[in-house]
């Protein structure tokens, strides 16, 4: 099973451009599209999930096309949305039942084996006779994949799954969704780098509608390799460094300013060499220090 999404373009009534010209090919497992606020991830998410329509493009999935064949495709399609509403009074059992129903699992032993197996898979077994007003996030996300699962999705969109879990509840969460990354494609949109790094084999970049960068997390940090160079200063430096190198990042650090900066040469300075991370990735392509490629990460600093 694998999606291929080609040429796929978006521009909202008030001419917001919120996809350009997207193209990206999707293999099974767990794949990651990481990208800011804004980037374009929920439209594109939108649309595999068929509830939204591009305006031009194709998406193909398997043999279906996705933008024609939307009966077919939601048979096989999974999707937990950012936000979604649940009836606050009802029981995580009763309500996983009806979503069933619905999804056409009309046969009721067959049904109850389902909707028991899927409530032990998602760790919601002994909270089953609760009801979901009462959950904490990170149940409610974890139920959202339930009803997700019915009907075992070839195609599973998760969308910003774990802003505003804690630790705890994040970690639990990308464990559930790293077991169901075999056999189906599972697309995760994320702005927390580490949700790509610790989950998906295959990963793209998106800001402002445009695909950055499609790689596999740990080629993109390999081909970084004697690139990032850190230094510790005092913050009044920051303008001084920025004017002069290629800064990838600056974080905070017990008072003092921990910098990252893109170099291929020894930048000099008290800067010094240190492993790259899919941060640096990530924050090097967006910064621009990088030419969009299709595939793996090229050596090019832009001008
Ligand atoms: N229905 C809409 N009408 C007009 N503009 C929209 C609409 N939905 C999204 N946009 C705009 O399109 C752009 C992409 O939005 P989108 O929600 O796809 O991004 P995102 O990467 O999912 O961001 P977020 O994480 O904030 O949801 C943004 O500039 C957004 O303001």
């Amino acid at each position: 099973m694998e999606l291929t999404i080609t040429n796929l373009s978006k521009t909202y009534a008030n001419g917001v451009q919120a996809l350009k010209d997207v193209s990206l090919n999707i293999p099974g497992g767990m794949y990651g599209l990481l990208g800011p606020n804004g980037a374009g991830k929920s439209t594109l998410m939108r649309i595999l999930a068929t509830l939204q329509e591009p305006d031009s493009g194709s998406v193909q999935l398997g043999h279906l096309d996705v933008l024609r064949q939307k009966d077919e495709v939601r048979k096989t399609l999974g999707y937990l949305p950012q936000e979604f509403g649940l009836y606050p009074k009802s029981s995580a059992a009763d309500m996983l039942n009806h979503f069933a129903i619905l999804k056409g699992i009309t046969n009721s032993t067959a049904r109850k084996e389902i909707v028991g197996s899927l409530l032990r898979q998602t760790n919601l077994w002994d909270v089953r006779k609760l009801q979901l007003g009462s959950f904490s996030g990170g149940m409610r996300q974890r139920f959202g994949v339930a009803v997700a699962l019915l009907g075992n999705p070839r195609l599973l969109v998760v969308d910003e799954p774990t802003a505003g879990l804690d630790p705890a509840e994040r970690v639990r969460f990308l464990n559930l969704l790293s077991e169901l990354g075999e056999y189906s494609v599972v697309i995760l949109s994320t702005h927390i780098v580490e949700d790509v790094s610790e989950l998906c084999t295959r990963m793209a970049v998106i800001n402002r509608g445009q695909i950055l960068l499609e790689t596999e997390p740990q080629q993109a940090i390999s081909a970084m390799h004697g690139s990032v160079w850190r230094n510790i200063v005092r913050k009044e430096r920051l303008p001084a460094l920025e004017q002069r190198y290629q800064v990838i990042s600056t974080k905070l650090l017990g008072g003092r300013t921990v910098v990252h900066v893109y170099s291929e040469t020894d930048p000099g300075g008290g800067f010094e060499p240190v492993q790259p991370d899919l941060k640096d990735v990530y924050f090097s392509v967006m910064a621009g220090h990088y030419q969009p490629v299709t595939s793996g990460l090229k050596k090019e600093v832009l001008p």
